[in-house]
């Protein structure tokens, strides 16, 4: 479970992500204003999460919620500790079973597929806490990524046949490729353990772009950061959405939310209470007041 916060969405300029006390980013693409502006509300739907409510025997982890993504968005879930945001991207990514409700992607339901057939079929995550093979090198942890579009058999791995050669080749230089996209391609050869947490972090995003993924579902990518980690997280975030990944993120950190998402949905206690752009969600008294515990009349 997450640190609890220390900020409202209220407390923060949407129009500005960067905190007061922070240096001014470095790279242009920090530098560069909030795609906020830039919304495509009208885009291709790809993810619809539909009525969804899923029980853990007598605790409602999420409560008849609905929401749809849009192609191209990068797309913010928040809310307190314990609202359902992990246990969404769980139902989303095959951990999960809905108690009841679809989820759709790409218009197709994916209620009931395995976790391996929602990656292969365009949904990779990463997790809260870091999932690495330590013992394996930077550049072999998003090979296995990449395994996951592999089509040779074991067998065909086992005898070393020309066709595996070739997709061990096309992996390793994709991979390699994927780890400069992150900016630690540098550390191509170290292994995951010797990293550090920033890197490690980033690693973890590569591995799943190795996927190839439409839809990257990040969990937290910015706990444990430092304000210049977080600035270029961001940007990383946006330069994933620039590559034609949609983004659907969960995050603590509001000024990160706020300044990289083009929609934010809320939650609270297992149910939405509001949906809009940061400036909107930010503004809202229900979301003011789920953050600071108190009553929404008495916001
Ligand atoms: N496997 C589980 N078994 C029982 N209850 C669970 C399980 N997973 C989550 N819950 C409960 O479901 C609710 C939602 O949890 P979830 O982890 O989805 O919240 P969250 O919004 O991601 O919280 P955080 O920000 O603290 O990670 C909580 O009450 C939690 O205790």
């Amino acid at each position: 479970m997450s640190e609890p916060h220390k900020e409202t969405p209220a407390e923060l300029d949407a129009e500005n992500a960067r905190p007061v006390d922070q240096a001014a980013p470095t790279t242009d693409e920090v530098a560069a204003p909030s795609k906020t502006a830039e919304a495509k509300p009208e885009g291709e739907v790809l993810l619809e999460v539909d009525n969804v409510t899923l029980r853990f025997g007598g605790v409602v982890a999420l409560n008849e919620v609905s929401f749809t993504l849009r192609k191209g968005e990068i797309f913010g879930l928040i809310g307190p500790n314990g609202a359902g945001k992990t246990t969404c991207f769980n139902a989303m990514t095959g951990v999960y079973r809905p108690t009841s409700g679809g989820i759709r992607f790409k218009g197709q339901s994916i209620v009931g597929k395995k976790k391996h057939e929602i990656t292969r079929g365009g949904i990779a995550r990463t997790f809260q806490n870091v999932r690495l093979f330590p013992e394996m090198t930077a550049l072999e942890n998003v090979m296995v990524g990449a395994d996951a579009h592999h089509k040779t058999s074991v067998i065909a791995a086992l005898f070393r046949l020309p066709r595996h050669h070739r997709e061990e080749r096309t992996g390793r230089d994709r991979s390699y490729q994927l780890l400069r996209f992150v900016g630690i391609e540098n550390r191509a050869s170290d292994v995951a353990r010797n990293l550090s947490y920033g890197e490690q972090r980033r690693l973890e995003i590569a591995r799943a772009l190795a996927t190839n993924p439409t839809l990257l579902c990040l969990d937290e990518p910015a706990a444990g950061f430092n304000p210049a980690e977080k600035q270029e997280l961001l940007a990383l975030i946006r330069k994933i959405r620039d590559s034609g990944v949609t983004v659907l993120l969960i995050e603590h950190d509001m000024r990160l939310v706020m300044g990289v998402t083009d929609r934010i949905v809320v939650l609270e206690f297992g149910k939405k209470i509001a949906e809009g752009t940061p400036a909107e969600v930010r503004d809202n008294p229900a979301v003011i007041a789920a953050y600071l515990g108190v009553p929404t009349d008495a916001a």
